[in-house]
């Protein structure tokens, strides 16, 4: 790439406008707290952490590395988006897990349950791989938008229903790496 073309390409950088506004600092500020309860709760045992595959992938490493206790951890990949703003309503599992959960202590990491149709196919599949314990950590919830519900045993932040990107949720696969969540009116 020519230092030109770097110079010029637009900042992606800018927060949009919309209602829905998390700043970097506000996100840490609430996973260390969500670490902390995860590990008063799991004291004395491994919670095993899967990542779901791709918009947990940054809130997994942040609360993976606010942990701070012996830990485990695996990675699944489902999709139900694609490029859309609203979901298919199926999920497809793109990429299975690589290690037995059986008598573990699961905790399933995600960035966000807007409907909750991803969370409750994963668990109802996971729960069929003979888990000890199985809890869901969730960055956002969007409960105006529910069509099943999950429980949520982690909650970083309850948001309206808008649309968001940023810090590994994306808008049409792009502004995933942002380290702030945002939205657009
Ligand atoms: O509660 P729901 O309505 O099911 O929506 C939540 C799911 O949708 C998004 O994943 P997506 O299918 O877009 O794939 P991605 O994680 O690769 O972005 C998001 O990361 C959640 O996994
Ligand atoms: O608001 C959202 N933003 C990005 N991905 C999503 N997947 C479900 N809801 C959302
Ligand atoms: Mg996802």
């Amino acid at each position: 790439m020519s230092a030109a073309s770097g110079s010029t390409s637009p900042s992606r950088l800018a927060p949009g406008s919309g209602p829905v506004q998390i700043t970097s600092e506000q996100i840490q500020a609430r996973v260390t707290e969500l670490a902390a309860r995860i590990r008063q709760d799991y004291a004395g045992r491994e919670p095993h952490l899967i990542c779901v595959l791709n918009g947990a992938f940054m809130f997994h490493a942040d609360l993976v590395r606010a942990l701070d206790m012996p830990c485990t951890m695996d990675f699944l990949q489902a999709s139900s988006y694609g490029n859309a703003k609203q979901s298919s309503g199926e999920v497809r599992l793109v990429k299975d897990l690589q290690f037995p959960i059986s008598d573990r202590h699961v905790i399933l990491v995600e960035d966000i349950v807007d409907t909750g149709i991803t969370m409750n196919y994963l668990l109802h599949y996971l729960e069929g791989r003979g888990p000890a314990t199985i809890k869901i950590a969730a960055l956002l919830s969007k409960p105006s938008r529910r069509k099943v519900e999950v429980p949520v045993e982690y909650l970083g932040f309850t948001i309206p229903d808008a649309f968001v990107y940023g810090y590994g949720l994306d808008r049409s696969q792009y502004d995933r790496n942002l380290p702030f969540i945002t939205s657009q009116e």
